[in-house]
């Protein structure tokens, strides 16, 4: 519990070190984990689910106890996105969002996962201006951040700095067609791959990042036909948003599909539950009953004097937890 509690990333995934600490955590999980919590999912596992073809369900999460409903939901695939700069920031893009913020979320992303793989999303120009930048800044997701691998945004142009950081060991995730991080350039957030010629360039994308060694590509906002295509053209699986129903999985932002961004409803989103309104009257009745009087009760108070049953030492009123 206490390792849990400090998090530190170190115990959670595979990591360069001294036999001694890799015989550790083997150990660790030997004796401690595996009785009680499910494998991990690995990133050959997924690669194996899209030849069973076994769908890959994922979601984004921004912080540990997000993390551990999704997790304990059954998601495959944790994926800390850069979309936290809109819905947890407030921002209009991802564009401002830094590597130190993603490592920040990743770390309490990871604290709150058992079984999920956790990627982390390379934000706007931690990648783009060298090779080595993509690299130095990829290795600290997996270093710092306790994530498993990551992912960026980008096809054909990007194959060469996937090539790389694939080859140092970080598994790396593609995302092709409408690329946030190019808003600007796609003048606005616009399905992309409608056209032959722009089809034919999305496709060509994909097969680029999967031949670059990705072991998975996003789909996002492309035509169900050409996702479809995608999806037959290239061996790695294809994660979907806004990209049709042939996907080998899904990625969904959490706080869309849990009915916490009102404001925005893009056809691709499905809400499977209304958290924000809950959330507002559950709020306004506890403003209410403040008002009233009505809360605190009795029961929700301290005595003076605890009645003392034995000579054990008492707990205290809050404090860490065994649960
Ligand atoms: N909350 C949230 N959900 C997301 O899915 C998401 C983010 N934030 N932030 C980063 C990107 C931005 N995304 C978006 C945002 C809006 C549309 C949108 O309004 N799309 C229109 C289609 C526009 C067209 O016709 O080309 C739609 O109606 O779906 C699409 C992707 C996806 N990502
Ligand atoms: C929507 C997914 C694919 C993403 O990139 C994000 O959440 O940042
Ligand atoms: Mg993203």
């Amino acid at each position: 519990m206490l390792d849990r509690a400090l998090g530190e990333p170190e115990r959670r995934g595979p990591r360069i070190g001294s036999a001694a600490t890799t015989n550790a955590n083997r150990n660790m999980t030997t004796d401690r984990a595996s009785a009680r919590a499910p494998a991990r999912v690995t990133v050959p596992e997924l690669r194996r689910m899209k030849t069973r073809g076994e769908r890959i369900a994922v979601i984004t999460a921004y912080d540990a106890t997000f993390a551990r409903m999704l997790d304990e939901g059954g998601a495959d695939v944790l994926l800390v996105g850069d979309s936290l700069g809109m819905v947890v920031q407030g921002l209009d893009t991802t564009l401002p969002v830094t590597v130190d913020e993603m490592i920040y979320h990743c770390r309490a992303v990871a604290r709150g996962t058992k079984r999920a793989l956790i990627v982390g999303d390379m934000p706007f120009m931690s990648y783009q201006v060298s090779i080595e930048e993509a690299l130095r800044n990829a290795g600290r997701f997996l270093a710092e951040g306790g994530a498993h691998a990551v992912k960026l945004e980008g096809g054909e142009p990007m194959a060469a700095t996937i090539a790389r950081v694939v080859s140092v060991g970080i598994p790396v995730m593609a995302h092709v067609g409408l690329t946030p991080q190019s808003v600007h350039a796609m003048g606005g957030f616009k399905v992309q791959g409608r056209g032959e010629d722009d089809a034919e360039r999305v496709l060509r994308d994909a097969r680029a990042v999967a031949d670059a060694g990705a072991f998975a590509v996003v789909l996002e906002g492309i035509p169900t036909e050409l996702a479809q295509r995608i999806t037959a053209a290239i061996d790695v699986p294809t994660i979907g948003i806004g990209a049709g129903v042939h996907c080998d999985g899904q990625v969904l932002v959490s706080y869309d599909l849990l009915g916490l961004t009102p404001d925005l409803k893009p056809k691709f989103v499905k809400r499977y539950a209304e958290l924000f309104a809950d959330g507002r009257a559950a709020t306004e009745r506890y403003v209410e009953e403040v008002r009233s009087g009505a809360f605190p009760a009795p029961e929700h108070s301290f005595g003076a004097a605890p009645a003392k049953k034995s000579d054990a030492p008492e707990k205290p009123a809050y404090g860490p937890s065994d649960a």
